[in-house]
């Protein structure tokens, strides 16, 4: 019996025939989960966040269909997240677009058992909604909408059912009996119910049973259906019944499987032997040739197209040294019948590659380009020859995107649960490094359209030699019963076999039959579910933890990480983005928890920006901060870092303010600004209006000139749409002529401002006025020391330097030997040494500088003294609020007077006078 691919059953009807409250029975007496469309839909309109909510809410009222792609992609969520096997599926499909959509994304990876109609009368299905409407709470359970429910039952959904009626798929069910005639006669154990071809005929006999059975996929009693008054009695064999029911293979199951293989040196009692029989193999064969129609979407599951390595061909290609003979084994000597928690000797835990700038290489485009001729070579290597029949279709129960959250773990090696033991290890890939630069760099799993596994020409060596070794290892030779038992159990690392090769994997999930597990690609990067047995998992030989693993997960930066939903004609363009044979790659950042964090580029060419703009269009119009948070585009910053900034703009809202950070980048976007002054933007939105959540370039009317910013709100009839800078925090109102399409120098460039605020220290806006006073104009240098949602928690430190210097210089000429006071700094020395005087002043203006000469610190005293005057005064400073600009402008010059007049000084005394 097959459990990988999940069976599902269609459940049609009209409005109020009954479909939910006969699944309800159904699916408590046969295991199957029951997932109902409308619900699902429900559910997600009621959620406070959803973006669909108003979508999905007026189609329901109206009756009308919800577009396919957000219905298919809440059912697929549902599946996946069920972790089971048999679905009922009720209220789906409804029309054609239900159907195309379902096959676009599904096709080939679900079974369709059959289509159960439950047929009911309209006006018995009127009557009951308005019922059900009474209690239900339900919008479209009322008179109005029902005309319409009805009208798209008869319109678009009876069409479905004469669809399904063709391929003999139909179970015909007369719903208008009661609700216990038409369920299940316990203790029967037999699903009864009456189905009858239309409603228009009475029944004959109403006992015909209905086989749930989830692996007797399509009925074949094609005579049923083609009279119309014909029955049909389906049996449902207790044996069939009570193998759903207990989907663990029984004793005599294992034992029978077990002989077969001959597996003879493997415990007797090893529970999760479940060898497959020939029936499945044909099974997963004829599946193949379904998947194989729809391999756009396939893509975003696990990606079957590793089965398309081929080492020898990519050898031959790239003239990479790889052993032909078998590797040498210890094992035989020192044979761990499990993996301990010990590696063996010699085997380091740390990574041992390094992450080479990739080198001049033909390798990946040829072995892209070779892919088609792959197979030929294949069949002829004895080595790898694809045996048909051994063929594992790989289907997916899992989602097309991963919670980050599990990567993450298994990326750490932590385990999902919690009485899994943690065993030896395979080394994680080495770090990138912030700015690195990759050139023919391979994805060699695009996960979603924001997450992807990279890997280096290096790793794509290294992999494509592992699969040559393992393929050579007597311990993996599939004619050959395993030297060694391999006990599947979560977190465990084993060798896979898939499509002719073995691959280095680690378990993260395992069916409660322990029948299939779920398997990571530890090299490639998919998870795929697999088959639990000698033939198919094994032990991972020794030999083969010591390299470290070959791909690397990487966030696409500036891709929104989404979770939602999205249209298959986008995920196809997403995907195909991600299909080229090798991109260039820039670091932006790397985390060991969620890796890098990078931009590609195929020729010029952002991927990153392409993607982008394909999912963006798709979200919602609305304005929301919290969505632009998600693809804003920062630096990735850590709590440590210090950066050099220049104020730029308070929030508006509270006591955060934006910095600009001063960098590379900064240069770079001011070149590229400046040379924008220059040239008359022709391609500006005059005809038509910029759209909101994109980036673009805008004029800032105080000064004229054009900087990055995206699009907050537009208003047609004005002309005009409110954007938000992003290099410096603050909105502004601009005509449509005065914005334009950002440039691509500078649109991956990360947004420069960031919203800041400080620790423990709550100013008012006056108060940061006149803090203004003192640090605009003059770089500060933050420190992060915290990242909240939306904000930084820095600590300011003023280069006071670079204030002083002017003064400072003046007066060193003119006192030679004076060597108290602040160091000066050029503008790209490293961080000055000015630090605070104590933490909890840390965001006070309080500064005390640090003394690298010698003679200085013997003036300690002096010196404290001296900037605790001087703290007091900008404190003062800061208080004087109501004084006019110039005011305080010249109290702020009478303070750097007294600075500099008592570091002239150089005495107590002094001092004191301050
Ligand atoms: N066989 C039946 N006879 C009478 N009432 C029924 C029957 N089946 C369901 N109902 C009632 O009719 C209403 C609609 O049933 P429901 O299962 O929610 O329909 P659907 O899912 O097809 O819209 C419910 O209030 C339910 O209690
Ligand atoms: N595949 C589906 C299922 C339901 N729906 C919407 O959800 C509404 C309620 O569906 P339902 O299955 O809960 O209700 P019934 O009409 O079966 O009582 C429908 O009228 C449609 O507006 C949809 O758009 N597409």
């Amino acid at each position: 019996m097959s459990f990988t691919k999940p069976n599902v059953i269609f459940v049609l009807g009209g409005p109020g025939a009954g479909k939910g409250t006969q699944c309800t029975r159904i699916a408590e007496t046969y295991g199957y989960v029951h997932l109902s469309a409308g619900d699902l839909l429900r559910e997600e309109a009621a959620k406070p966040a959803s973006t669909l909510g108003k979508e999905i809410n007026e189609h329901i009222k109206n009756g009308s269909i919800v577009p396919v792609a957000i219905t298919c992609k809440l059912l697929e969520n549902a599946m996946n997240n069920s972790g089971k096997q048999n679905f009922l599926i009720d209220g789906f499909p409804r029309n054609k677009d239900n159907v195309d959509g379902w096959k676009k994304a599904l096709d080939g990876k679900v079974n369709i058992q059959c289509v159960l109609f439950f047929d009911c009368d309209e006006k018995t299905c009127v009557a009951r909604c308005l019922e059900r409407g009474k209690a239900s709470g339900r919008t479209d359970d009322n008179e109005e909408s029902l005309k319409k429910r009805i009208v798209t039952y008869n319109e678009s959904t009876r069409p479905v059912i004469q669809f399904y009626e063709k391929e003999n798929l139909v179970k015909r069910i007369d719903a208008s009996n009661d609700v216990d005639k038409i369920n299940m006669q316990r203790p029967s154990n037999r699903y009864r119910v009456s189905h009858q071809y239309s409603h228009h005929h009475s029944p004959s006999h109403d006992d015909d049973d209905i086989d749930l059975s989830p692996t007797n996929s399509y009925s074949d009693e094609k005579e049923d259906f083609k009279q119309p008054t014909g029955y049909s009695p389906i049996e449902i064999s207790n044996e069939l019944e009570s193998a759903i029911r207990n989907l663990r293979p029984s004793a005599s199951q294992r034992k029978k499987a077990k002989a077969n293989l001959n597996v003879s040196k493997q415990k007797a009692d090893l529970p999760q032997l479940n060898l497959t029989n020939d029936e499945n193999f044909n099974e997963q064969n004829s599946n193949k040739e379904n998947s194989s129609q729809d391999q756009q979407s396939r893509r975003w599951f696990p990606n079957p197209d590793i089965g398309h390595v081929d080492s020898d061909a990519f050898i031959r290609h790239n003239h990479v040294e790889c052993s032909q003979q078998p590797v040498e084994s210890n094992d035989q000597i020192n044979p761990p019948a499990l993996l301990t928690a010990y590696p063996p000797a010699g085997i380091s835990t740390r990574p041992t590659a390094v992450v080479a700038p990739a080198g001049p290489t033909r390798s990946i485009s040829m072995f892209v380009a070779s892919n088609s001729s792959i197979k030929t070579v294949n069949d002829t290597n004895p080595n790898t020859r694809l045996n048909s029949t051994d063929q594992q279709t790989i289907t997916s129960s899992t989602s097309a995107f991963q919670p980050i959250a599990n990567l993450r773990n298994l990326l750490n090696g932590k385990s999902t649960n919690k009485s899994a033991p943690l065993l030896m290890d395979i080394p994680q890939h080495k770090a990138l490094v912030r700015g690195q630069q990759l050139t023919k760099v391979h994805i060699s799993h695009p996960q979603s359209p924001s997450i992807v596994y990279l890997m280096l020409h290096e790793d794509f060596n290294t992999a494509c030699r592992l699969l040559h070794e393992m393929a050579a290892h007597p311990d993996l030779q599939r004619d050959q019963s395993p030297t060694y038992a391999f006990k599947a159990q979560v977190n465990r690392l084993c060798a896979c076999y898939h499509e002719g090769r073995w691959f280095r994997c680690r378990i993260t999930q395992i069916s409660p039959d322990f029948s299939s597990a779920t398997v990571v690609y530890l090299d490639w990067g998919m998870t795929i579910p697999m088959q639990i047995g000698p033939e198919y998992i094994r032990r991972l030989p020794n030999e083969f933890y010591a390299e470290p693993t070959c791909s690397i997960m990487c966030h696409l930066d500036g891709v929104p990480n989404t979770n939602e939903l999205i249209p298959a004609d986008c995920l196809s363009e997403c995907i195909a983005l991600l299909s080229e044979n090798e991109y260039d790659v820039t670091v932006n950042g790397y985390d060991s928890n969620s890796g890098g964090k990078v931009i590609l580029s195929v020729n010029g060419r952002i991927i990153n920006d392409q993607i982008r703009q394909l999912l963006i269009p798709n979200k919602s119009m609305s304005v929301d901060d919290e969505l632009i948070e998600q693809f804003r585009h920062e630096l990735p910053l850590t709590v440590g870092d210090e950066l050099k900034a220049l104020l730029s703009s308070f929030s508006g809202k509270d006591d955060s303010f934006y910095v600009l950070l001063v960098n590379e980048d900064t240069v770079i976007i001011d070149r590229a600004m400046s040379q924008l002054q220059e040239t008359h933007f022709s391609n500006g939105y005059t005809s038509e209006a910029p759209r909101i959540k994109t980036l673009v370039v805008a004029r800032y009317a105080d000064d004229g000139k054009w900087y990055r910013a995206w699009i907050k709100s537009v208003c047609i009839q004005r002309q005009q749409a409110t954007v938000f800078f992003v290099d410096f925090g603050n909105e502004s109102t601009v005509m449509f002529e005065d914005i334009s399409p950002c440039p691509e120098s500078v649109r991956t460039l990360p947004w420069l401002g960031i919203r800041v605020r400080l620790l423990d220290e709550t100013m008012s806006h006056d108060e940061l006025a006149a803090f203004w006073k003192i640090a605009e104009s003059n770089y500060i240098w933050i420190k992060i020391l915290d990242i909240l949602k939306d904000s930084y928690i820095i600590q300011i430190k003023i280069d006071y330097t670079l204030i002083l210097r002017q003064e400072r210089m003046q007066i060193l000429e003119a006192n030679q030997g004076v060597h108290v006071g602040v160091q000066t700094l050029s503008n790209d020395q490293s961080l000055p040494t000015i630090r605070p005087s104590n933490y909890s002043d840390a965001n006070s203006i309080v500064m005390t500088p640090s003394f690298t000469d010698p003679c200085a610190t013997g003036n300690d005293p002096l010196i404290r003294n001296l900037f605790e005057m001087i703290s007091n005064e900008l404190r003062r400073l800061r208080h004087r609020i109501n004084d006019s600009d110039e005011a305080s402008q010249d109290r702020h010059s009478q303070l750097m007077q007294l600075l500099f007049s008592s570091v002239n000084l150089n005495n107590s005394n002094n001092s004191k006078r301050l």
